[in-house]
This record gives structure tokens, C-alpha cells and sequence, in this order.
């Protein structure tokens, strides 16, 4: 399969992690392209990944297979309504928007070709993970396309429900935010507890890593994996019950459905 010309509307945070790992594992920067209101934003994102880049939507999208539409929910609405005399049969459209429905973006660009998505920003480290959602019109070539895209930058899960969106937003889409917090403040504590801040740090970090890598690479759960950390009258029984006591798992269910209902609210206010 050739590689699809891709153009990205707006050139932010999330654009740039799809784009700069698309580029280190080595799609060509005459495949990408990018548009962005900002000039500034413009300017940087073509001298680190070397695209060509444009002030005008419109331009962006002229002759390429995919347009990826990685503006902030609330821009949606107007950016796909300006978007829509400009798009071609049988482009792809792939949205990166969190709580922004197929059903609104079809309202919005007429009846297309779409892919919802929802990565997160390890992509840039390819490292990433998405959910992917095509609706009807996407022919398997284009699912091929968007997988692609996806894959470039870390796992890529299809997903048969559209809503499933939310509880993938809540997981993964926000879930790097959560490990940066804990890992915030494992290092404050550690630093409390009398370690120079980076060696605390580094700690956290290296620790982080290797439990991500163990409970991808081991063959039992993460729950066993942490039974057998955890002696008993041990240490990390003493951290654990700590944790349980304040409340940790329902903390965690709660910050999910925080999570997830704002997705759906966003749908609801956004996708009229
Ligand atoms: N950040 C993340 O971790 C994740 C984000 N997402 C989704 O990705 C999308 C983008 O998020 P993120 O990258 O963080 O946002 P950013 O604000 O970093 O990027 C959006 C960019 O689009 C520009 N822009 C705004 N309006 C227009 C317009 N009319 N035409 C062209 N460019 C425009 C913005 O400029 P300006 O700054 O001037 O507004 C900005 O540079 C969101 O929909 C979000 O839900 C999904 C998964 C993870
Ligand atoms: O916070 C947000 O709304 C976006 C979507 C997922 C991650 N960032």
C-alpha cells in the first residue's frame, strides 16, 4: 500500500505527536502537510518535521487522501463548515476530537468518508494508543488508510460502537495526564522523604517504565505482578493499604467517569 498524503488541520499539541512520529518512523515530509491559523505555530512545525504548511484550510486539503482534523472541539463546527464545498469524493476524513460525533461532522461536511479517533500524545515517542471508529462510508482501503496513520505512532484498536469513544477518551486519550500526576507526586514524596529532586525523579520515572513494560511483556495481571512486589507486614503492603484506605479505586472510577461524561457533555453542546 502506497503512503497516503495526509493534511492535518491545525498544527497544536496532538498534531504534532502524530506528526513528529510519523516522521521518525520514516513517512516522507512530502506525504504531510499542515494548516494553522497561528503563524508562529506554522513556522515551527515545518523547521522540526521539514513540511510544507498553509494559513488556508482550503489549501491544506487540495489533493491529499486523508484530512485529519486536529482542532480543539470547539473550533470544529466552523472549521468543517468552511472545509465542506473544498472536500473531494473519496477523501478521508479522520477526526482526532474529543466528544465530537461522526453524526455531527456528517451534519457539518455532508454524508463522507469518516474516521473518529482518539490517540494520545506518547504518539510523538511512538508510543501512542488509539481507538478507532469508521463509520458506514469508509471503504476497507481507507480503514487500511487510517490505520496506517494510527499505527505509525504506537497500537491502533478498532472499536465496533461509536460511543465506546468516551470510555477510550477516559482511558487512554486523558490517561497520560494521570501517570504524569502520580509521577508528580511520587516525586514530591520522595523528595520529602529526603532524595535530591532529580535522583527522586528518575526514580519515579525508570519505575514508571518498567511496570508499564512488565505488565505488557508478562503473562500474568497486573494485579498478580503487584501481589508479588508486595511481602507480607511488608513495605509496599504498608504504601497499598495506604492507598485503599483513602480511597484509590474509587478515586480512579470517579476521575474515569469525570472523564468520559465530560466527553458525552462535550457531544451534547458542541455537535449541534
Ligand atoms: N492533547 C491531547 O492529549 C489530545 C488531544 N486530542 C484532541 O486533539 C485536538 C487538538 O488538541 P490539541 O492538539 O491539544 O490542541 P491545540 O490547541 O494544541 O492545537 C489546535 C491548533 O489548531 C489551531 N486552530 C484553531 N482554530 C483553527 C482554525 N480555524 N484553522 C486552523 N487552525 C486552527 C490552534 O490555534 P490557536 O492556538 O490560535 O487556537 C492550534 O494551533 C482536540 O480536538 C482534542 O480533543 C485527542 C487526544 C489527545
Ligand atoms: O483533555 C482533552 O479534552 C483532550 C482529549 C483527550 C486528551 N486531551
Amino acid at each position: 500500500m502506497t503512503t497516503p498524503r495526509i493534511a492535518f488541520i491545525g498544527a497544536g499539541n496532538m498534531a504534532a505527536s502524530l506528526i513528529g512520529g510519523m516522521r521518525a518512523q520514516g513517512v516522507g515530509a512530502e506525504s504531510i502537510r499542515a494548516s494553522d491559523r497561528g503563524a508562529e505555530q506554522r513556522e515551527k512545525i515545518s523547521a522540526q518535521y521539514g513540511i510544507d504548511v498553509f494559513a488556508s484550510n482550503a489549501e491544506a486539503i487540495n489533493g491529499v487522501d486523508v484530512i485529519v482534523l486536529s482542532i480543539k472541539p470547539q473550533a470544529m463546527k466552523e472549521v468543517c463548515l468552511d472545509l465542506a464545498p473544498h472536500i473531494k469524493d473519496g477523501q478521508l476524513i479522520v477526526s482526532i476530537a474529543a466528544g465530537i460525533s461522526s453524526a455531527s461532522l456528517a451534519n457539518w461536511l455532508g454524508e463522507r468518508a469518516i474516521v473518529r479517533c482518539m490517540p494520545n500524545t506518547p504518539a510523538l515517542l511512538r508510543q501512542g494508543v488509539s481507538g478507532l471508529y469508521a463509520n458506514p462510508q469508509v471503504s476497507a482501503e481507507q480503514r487500511q488508510q487510517a490505520e496506517q496513520l494510527l499505527s505509525a505512532v504506537g497500537l491502533a484498536l478498532w472499536l465496533d460502537e461509536e460511543h465506546l469513544i468516551d470510555a477510550v477518551t477516559a482511558v487512554s486519550g486523558s490517561g497520560p495526564a494521570y501517570f504524569f500526576l502520580l509521577i508528580e507526586a511520587m516525586t514530591a514524596a520522595g523528595e520529602k522523604l529526603g532524595l535530591p529532586r532529580e535522583t527522586a525523579e528518575k526514580l519515579t520515572q525508570q519505575t514508571a517504565l518498567g511496570a508499564a513494560q512488565m505488565a505488557i511483556a508478562s503473562d500474568v495481571d497486573a494485579a498478580e505482578l503487584r501481589r508479588r512486589v508486595t511481602s507480607p507486614a511488608g513495605t509496599t503492603e504498608a504504601a497499598i493499604k495506604t492507598f485503599q484506605a483513602g480511597g484509590f479505586e474509587a478515586l480512579v472510577d470517579a476521575a474515569l467517569n469525570a472523564a468520559a461524561q465530560r466527553s458525552a457533555e462535550l457531544a451534547e453542546q458542541l455537535g449541534k
